[in-house]
């Protein structure tokens, strides 16, 4: 971390600092420590979401050899030449090709073969005839609506009728006009969704590089927290923070372990750390970093070393900690504050940004747009803050109060609206910085 390593708030087993980090600080001091995940090969659909770790190169054609587009007749296009309704071309049908056949008949002059969708075409063949465009080999000279139910070797024998000219190549679809062997069909840096993953199946890659998601560990603190369904004791809530963060943390494409409800008790926090640790690429805590009596998050990181509690300007979220548990390559952490607005924001602006960077992502932040605020705004000076709001054409309008603790309005955002450090009021009609929560 830039800046000594020095406690912000007071709270158990952190000195106090004066020194106030601005957003901008805070994050670009956080992301400088961070660098996307080692690679990793996956079985493609445990790659969903990732992003390739290097250039995907296909060692195949595709298509991998000739084959029909539609279902029909494999045969030569001089013997069609003159082919009309009244006057077809009989062909002689030399066999029945299925999708999958390894051998296959021989179409010489006068000759046609059975062909389906996706099957080979025939040596000799030159184009494919489609059913409706014969009579289906049922000796009637009139227009087929599907190829019928014979074939293998009784179509040997029989006949088909073609009921007008067919050209060079007509429905054949050419080894590799989709794909030639030796072609970047991907590059590093891409998002493999599902159209990708079935590229690289297409290819024949059954594993694929990645960066992989990084697993975060939520862990919540409080004890008065009480795990969302069971009985509510006088003074407690349910822990909604947990839910929030591991969610938000999924939807950042991480994998996302939830850790809630740990007491403010120091030897708990540590032993439920220490069970954590192997699994964790990255811990997101919330709650226990403000100047309380218990505020053990505190108190139990001073121990470990290497974490750094500061303040930020700012509003809400004005308390945070990061940090590396167990030295330099340990497993870093971001300590969140407990109040559940204070929390999500933190989450946005921070740790998302984080997952994405380890994720190996272009762009880690979420777009931020000008708009016009439809109401007055005020905020406290010197911090910068972070209203809760809705965005639509170009417009602005706040959801609920300034209060961290309104997860009611929150949950009816859609957008941050941003109140600069050196503002204390905004006129209705200000423009403003929005920070959007969908990408
Ligand atoms: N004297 C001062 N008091 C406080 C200050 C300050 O500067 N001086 N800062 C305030 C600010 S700002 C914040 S933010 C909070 C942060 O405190 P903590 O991080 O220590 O969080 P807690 O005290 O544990 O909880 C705060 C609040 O949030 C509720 N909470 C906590 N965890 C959850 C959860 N998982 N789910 C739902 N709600 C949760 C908790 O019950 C409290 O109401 O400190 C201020 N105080
Ligand atoms: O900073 Mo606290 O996070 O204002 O509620």
């Amino acid at each position: 971390m830039t800046g000594k390593t020095d406690g912000c708030c007071g709270g158990a087993g952190a000195p106090a600092s004066p020194r106030m980090w601005t957003v901008d600080e805070h994050l670009a001091d956080v992301l400088s420590h961070m660098a996307p995940l080692p690679a990793i090969e996956l079985p493609l659909l445990e790659a969903q979401g990732c992003r390739l770790a290097e250039d995907a190169v296909a060692e195949v054609d595709l298509p991998p050899f000739d084959n029909s587009s539609m279902d029909g007749y494999a045969l030569r296009t001089a013997d069609t030449a003159r082919a009309t309704g009244q006057y077809p071309s009989v062909l002689a049908v030399v066999g029945d090709i299925a999708a999958g056949a390894g051998e296959l008949p021989k179409v010489g002059p006068g000759q046609a073969a059975r062909i389906m969708t996706g099957a080979p075409v025939p040596p000799g063949a030159e184009a494919v005839a489609p059913v409706e465009w014969t009579d289906g080999g049922t000796g009637t000279g009139l227009a087929a609506d599907s190829m019928g139910a014979q074939g293998g070797d009784r179509a040997a024998d029989q006949e088909v009728r073609v009921l007008r000219p067919v050209g060079e190549g007509a429905h054949i679809r050419r080894r590799g006009s989709d794909v030639t062997a030796g072609d970047t069909v991907l590059t590093a840096g891409t998002v493999l969704g599902p159209t990708q993953l079935g590229l690289l199946a297409a290819i024949g890659r059954g594993t694929v590089r990645v960066r992989p998601r990084p697993r975060v560990v939520v862990l919540s603190t409080g004890s008065e927290l009480v795990q969302p369904g069971e009985p509510i004791g006088p003074g407690q809530i349910s822990d909604s923070n947990s839910f929030t963060l591991t969610a938000a943390a999924r939807d950042a494409g991480a994998i996302a372990y939830r850790v809630g409800g740990v007491p403010d008790d120091a030897a708990v926090l540590r032993g439920v750390l220490e069970d954590q640790l192997g699994r964790a690429d990255l811990i997101v805590t919330s709650g226990g970093v403000s100047v309380g009596a218990y505020d053990v998050v505190k108190e139990v990181f001073a121990d470990y070393g290497g974490v750094d509690f500061r303040r930020l300007r700012m509003q809400p979220g004005k308390p945070q900690g990061f940090g590396r548990i167990g030295g330099a390559d340990g497993v870093p952490l971001l300590t969140l504050p407990g109040n559940p607005v204070s929390a999500y924001i933190s989450f946005e602006l921070f740790v998302r940004p984080v997952i994405r960077t380890m994720l190996g992502a272009a762009d880690v932040h979420r777009p931020v747009v000008r708009a016009v605020c439809t109401t007055a705004l005020r905020s406290p000076a010197g911090r910068r803050q972070f209203l809760r709001g809705r965005y639509a054409d170009g417009e602005v309008t706040p959801v609920g109060g300034e209060g961290s603790h309104l997860v009611g309005a929150l949950a009816r955002a859609d957008c941050l609206i941003t109140v600069p450090e050196d503002e204390t009021a905004l006129p209705a009609g200000s423009t403003v910085d929005v920070v959007l929560l969908a990408d």
